[in-house]
C-alpha cells in the first residue's frame, strides 16, 4: 500500500512516517516545510520506499501530483496554533479548511478513496459532558481553530458521503513528545532557558487538559485505521487522548523539576475568566471507549506523558 502523509515532516507526522516505513508501507510526505523539517525525516530520505515533495498545499496543482497513484492519504497537514485564531483568522482558514478541500478536491479528481484526517479537541469547545464522547452535541468551538478543524471534518464527511472516500476522522486531545516545536511544555522550557528563576504561565494555571504521548497516539491512529478498513462504513470518527488530566501549574512544575529549578511562578491571570489566551479550552478530557471498545488504550497517563516529553525535548532520552 502507497501512503500520503501530508505535514510528514512535521511533529506528529513525522513519528507516523517512521512507523509506516518501518511496518513496510511506501510512503510519500508532502510537506511545506513551515513547521516541519527535513531532519524529522532523515532515516529514510534515501529510502527506496520514501519519497520527499516539498509543496503547499494551498495550490490545488500540486496536490494533484501528490495524489497520483496513492492508495490512501493521512492528512496532518495544518497550522496547530490555536492562539493566532484572533490575530490571523485567514491564516487558520487557508492552512485547516482550504487544504483540506484542495485535498478531497485533488482526491476526487485523481480517483483516491481512502483517507484519515487529524482533527482536533478543540471542535467541541467548552463541552458540558466531561469525558466528552464523539456523538457530543451540538459542537460549538470557541476558537477560530477549533471552527476551522470542524469545517474541515464537515467537508470531509461530505465528500466521503458524495464521492465514496472511506474517510476516518480522529479527534486529537493535546499530543506531546520528541520533536514537538510548539506548546506549553515547549514554551515552558525556553522560558526557563531564558529565565531561570521566573516562569510566566499564561492564563490563572488552572487549564486542565488531558495531554497524550506521541507514541500512544501513532500506535492509536494505525490501529483504529486498520480496524476502520475492516468496516464497511463510509465514514467515522473517533476521540484520541488519555483517562486523565493535568493542569498548567502541574505542568510548570514537572518542568522545572527536570531541569533542576526553582523558579518563582508568574501568573499573567490571562482573559475571559483566566485562559491563557481567547479561544483557549480550559477543561478538556475525551471519552476515548469507542477506540477502547475497538481494542486499543494508551500506555501512559498525562503525566507520564508530559515527564516523558519533557526529558525527550531537554536531550535525555
Ligand atoms: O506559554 C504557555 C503556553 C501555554 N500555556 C497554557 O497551556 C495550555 C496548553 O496550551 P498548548 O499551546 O500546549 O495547547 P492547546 O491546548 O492550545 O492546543 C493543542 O491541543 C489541541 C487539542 O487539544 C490542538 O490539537 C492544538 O493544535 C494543540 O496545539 C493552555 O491552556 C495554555 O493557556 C501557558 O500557560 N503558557
Amino acid at each position: 500500500m502507497k501512503i500520503l502523509v501530508t505535514g510528514g515532516a512535521g511533529f506528529i507526522g513525522s513519528h507516523l512516517v517512521d512507523r509506516l516505513m518501518e511496518e513496510g508501507y511506501e510512503v510519500r510526505v508532502l510537506d511545506d516545510l513551515s513547521a516541519g523539517s527535513l531532519e524529522n525525516l532523515k532515516k529514510w530520505i534515501n529510502h527506496e520506499r520514501f519519497e520527499f515533495m516539498q509543496g503547499d498545499m494551498r495550490d490545488l496543482e500540486i496536490l494533484k501530483k501528490a495524489v497520483d497513484g496513492v492508495d490512501a492519504v493521512f492528512h496532518l497537514a495544518a497550522n496547530p496554533e490555536v492562539r493566532i485564531g484572533s490575530q490571523s483568522p485567514q491564516l487558520l482558514y487557508e492552512t485547516n479548511v482550504l487544504i483540506t478541500y484542495n485535498l478531497l478536491e485533488a482526491m476526487r479528481e485523481r480517483r483516491i478513496k481512502l483517507l484519515a484526517f487529524t482533527s482536533s479537541s478543540t471542535v467541541y469547545g467548552e463541552a458540558k459532558r466531561i469525558p466528552t464522547p464523539e456523538d457530543y452535541g451540538p459542537l460549538e468551538p470557541i476558537s477560530v481553530y477549533g471552527g476551522a478543524k470542524l469545517a474541515a471534518e464537515a467537508l470531509i464527511s461530505g465528500y466521503a458521503h458524495t464521492f465514496d472516500i472511506k474517510a476516518v476522522v480522529f479527534r486529537l486531545a493535546n499530543i506531546i513528545g520528541k520533536r514537538s516545536n510548539h506548546g506549553v511544555i515547549y514554551d515552558f522550557i525556553n522560558k526557563l532557558k531564558a529565565n531561570p528563576d521566573r516562569l510566566e504561565i499564561l492564563g490563572d494555571g488552572t487549564q486542565r487538559k488531558s495531554y497524550l504521548h506521541v507514541s500512544d497516539t501513532i500506535e492509536a491512529m494505525l490501529y483504529l485505521f486498520k480496524e476502520f478498513l475492516k468496516e464497511d462504513k463510509i465514514y467515522d470518527a473517533y476521540n484520541i487522548g488519555s483517562e486523565d488530566w493535568i493542569t498548567v501549574t502541574e505542568i510548570a512544575e514537572i518542568v522545572s523539576r527536570e531541569m533542576g529549578l526553582s523558579p518563582e511562578f508568574y501568573f499573567t491571570g490571562g482573559v475571559d475568566g483566566g485562559r491563557g489566551w481567547k479561544g483557549d479550552v480550559k477543561i478538556m478530557l475525551l471519552s476515548i471507549e469507542k477506540a477502547k471498545a475497538k481494542g486499543w488504550k494508551p500506555k501512559m497517563n498525562s503525566r507520564e506523558a508530559v515527564e516523558k516529553t519533557v526529558r525527550e525535548l531537554l536531550g535525555k532520552e
